[in-house]
């Protein structure tokens, strides 16, 4: 089925239906169904876009349904390389203060990237099934602006479509409201889906407010990467980049909302690296800076508490005993996150049974197997860190 629409204004957000032509058999079918068709196409740039897009149809014809979407797939959606945005547009809350320069070289090609161009000039929306999308896609998006969400499922069902047998037309906002569905249903591990769950909960903990902290996660040999400089517990799974473990882009969000990713990426790819990481969470807790001014020494040492048994001894490959001695390196703050990796290597080197590095004043970066691993250790040092500022609080 092809779609014929128009838009009337500069940003194609009012879509107009003019024809839907249910039997596509070529242009020139179109040309001598619809006389008028160029003339209303009148201005030069429209054209040029309506015959790429019947071009793009007649070549569809030639190839099977299953074919056609998996092509579709391959070539919209697994968006690498394409033009790259001017550094000096990017406007997140922080960018300003994130220029990119210096770099340790084993990481350089795990800078963060500036987000590609997707290409966004055939999108087959109209306004009723773009607003119905908006409505359905998730409960958080109803507050999200419409321009800010264009294109919506775009960018995350391709991921799922092995699982979701998109058999039906993309285009189709029954389909893609049923997909959304499974999405939470069946993916509710994918990362796309728990990156933003695990975000609003650490923001709960305190951990991740004022936009700082994040998380990265593993999964299928991809790395997914919560956005940089944002409200961390209001993230919607298109948000989140994805790159290999070489730092190059594999999908990144809509270019609209104008994301790039964390600024802790370097240090999330050196734990992935160095420790064969399946999940990174890095946490801003007041606790452990209140705990860093209480400890002037670049380790901390935990010892006589049960919630130790929840720590995992890299090491020896198994989780501490609760009559052992944890010890966590310290690090000091660099004004940029990317400052960090060369002492955050040293550290790991220095301390291999460590699964956390904490940085001064800052916070500190925990990983584990999978993200479970992650979060449970997270959970366990907030908790042994606010045990021991109470201790040297009380000089106990
Ligand atoms: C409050 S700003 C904190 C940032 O500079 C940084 O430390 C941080 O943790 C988050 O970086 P981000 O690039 O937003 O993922
Ligand atoms: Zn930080």
């Amino acid at each position: 089925m092809l779609h014929i629409y128009y838009f009337n204004d500069a940003y194609k957000r009012n879509w107009l239906r003019l024809k839907q032509i249910f039997h596509f058999s070529g242009k020139n079918d179109i040309l001598a169904g619809n006389p008028k068709l160029m003339k209303q196409l009148s201005r030069s740039k429209l054209k040029v876009k309506w015959s790429r897009a019947v071009q793009e149809a007649e070549c569809l014809l030639s190839i099977k349904k299953n074919e056609r979407l998996t092509a579709f797939f391959d070539t919209k959606f697994i968006s690498s390389n394409h033009d790259m945005k001017s550094e000096n547009n990017i406007q997140t809350e922080r960018s300003s203060t994130h220029p990119q320069t210096s770099f340790t070289p084993k990481y350089m090609n795990i800078i963060p990237k500036l987000q590609p161009k997707l290409e966004l000039e055939n999108s087959n929306y109209d306004s009723a099934t773009y607003q119905e999308n908006l409505t359905n896609i998730t409960e958080r998006s109803s507050t999200h602006s419409q321009a800010s969400f264009s294109p919506k499922c775009k960018n995350i069902i391709p991921k799922l479509k092995p699982k979701l047998e998109l058999e039906n037309s993309y285009y189709d906002s029954a389909t893609c409201q049923e997909n959304l569905t499974k999405i939470s249903i069946l993916q509710k591990d994918h990362p796309r889906i728990l990156i933003p769950e695990l975000c609003k909960l650490f923001f709960t903990n305190g951990w991740v407010t004022g936009t700082g902290g994040g998380i990265s996660i593993k999964y299928n040999n991809q790395i997914f990467i919560a956005p940089s400089g944002v409200q961390k517990e209001r993230m919607e799974p298109d948000d989140i980049f994805v790159q290999d473990m070489n730092g190059a882009d594999i999908e990144v969000p809509p270019y609209e909302k104008n994301l790039s990713k964390s600024q802790c990426t370097p240090i999330f790819m050196c734990s992935y690296i160095e420790r064969n990481a399946g999940a990174v969470i890095h946490i801003h807790s007041p606790e452990l800076v209140k705990l860093c001014l209480l400890n002037p020494e670049n380790e901390l040492r935990i010892s006589g508490l049960e919630m130790i048994k929840g720590i995992y001894n890299e090491e020896k490959g198994r989780f501490y005993d609760n009559d052992e001695e944890v010890i966590i390196p310290i690090i000091e703050n660099s004004k940029y996150e990317r400052d960090l990796v060369d002492t955050f290597q040293l550290a790991l080197m220095k301390y291999p049974s460590t699964s956390a590095v904490v940085v001064r004043n800052h916070g500190m970066y925990v990983w584990g197997s999978d993200w479970k691993s992650a979060k449970t250790q997270c959970e366990c040092y907030e908790y042994v860190f606010n045990i021991m500022v109470f201790k040297k609080i009380n000089n106990l």
